[in-house]
């Protein structure tokens, strides 16, 4: 059933009123959030704010205990998380696993056949990839990965398994990608390498993003939203936010 565009008619996603308690914690407190189309919205705040929880509940990863989700005009809130995958919703990394014995043209190609509608799994022989070979390719040269094409994915440096696990997510040509942490556990040139992939996708698609990397968070994003002790504490612009005296508080305070 249709519903009304809240959020306005730019939005693909909207949540209003999220809540999300444990054992009589509120980790995220009536919550409100509106992602435009073709844009990058991050969601930052202090440890233990809530970030995660409000990702897991974006992807139906966790039950709300109120509030309602809204995607493309389509109330979602208790849409199984692979049915909304199936709708365009994909969530690295958790979905798009990697798998470290196949190498990663091979990696790729699993998510393209699956696209692709193959109905029978190629992807130990050369037919997937003889089938699919142009759309492979084309990936991991966007990707950064082509040099990389005949390597086990388990034996990439941790960065470039970090490409690849986007390469894989993007693959399945989303409209919405939540990317949890894209830049945990990389260092410095891995961050500038995979900010730039993000970079390249955003504008054709939309990328809800939690992440700790505030440099990170500042280049990419169009919108913020900062969430604090499990409720939205400001949203806007990078700009916006970080002049926000209460947002340098909660930072400061913790
Ligand atoms: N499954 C759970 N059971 C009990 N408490 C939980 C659970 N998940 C989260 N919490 C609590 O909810 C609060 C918010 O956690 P959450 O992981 O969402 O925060 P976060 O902002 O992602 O933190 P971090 O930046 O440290 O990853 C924390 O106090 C956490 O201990």
């Amino acid at each position: 059933m249709n519903e009304p565009a809240i959020g306005g008619a730019a939005a693909i996603l909207t949540a209003r009123g999220l809540t999300r308690s444990f054992s009589g914690f509120t980790a995220v407190k009536n919550v409100d959030i509106t992602v435009q189309r073709n844009t990058v919205h991050s969601v930052i705040g202090p440890n233990g704010a809530g970030k995660s929880t409000l990702f897991n509940l974006l992807t139906r990863f966790l039950e709300p205990d109120a509030g309602r989700i809204v995607y493309r005009g389509e109330d979602v809130t208790r849409t199984p998380p692979a049915q909304l995958a199936r709708q365009g919703v994909v969530r690295s990394f958790q979905i798009s696993a990697v798998f470290p014995h196949l190498t990663v043209a091979q990696n790729v190609c699993v998510p393209l056949q699956r696209l692709s509608g193959l109905q029978k799994v190629f992807w130990r022989s050369t037919a997937c990839l003889s089938a699919l070979d142009d759309k492979v390719h084309a990936l991991l040269r966007q990707f950064g990965l082509s040099e990389w094409a005949d390597t086990a994915a388990g034996e990439l440096p941790y960065g470039r398994k970090r490409a690849l696990e986007l390469a894989t997510t993007f693959a399945l040509e989303p409209d919405l990608v939540l990317l949890d942490e894209p830049m945990a556990g990389l260092g410095t040139e891995d961050v500038h390498r995979v900010a730039d992939l993000i970079a390249a996708q955003a504008g054709t698609r939309t990328i809800v993003m939690v992440e700790h990397n505030l440099k990170v968070v500042e280049r990419l994003s169009d919108t913020v939203t900062v969430l604090c002790r499990g409720e939205v504490l400001a949203e806007g612009s990078y700009a916006e936010v970080a002049a926000d005296s209460r947002v340098l508080e909660a930072y400061i305070g913790h």
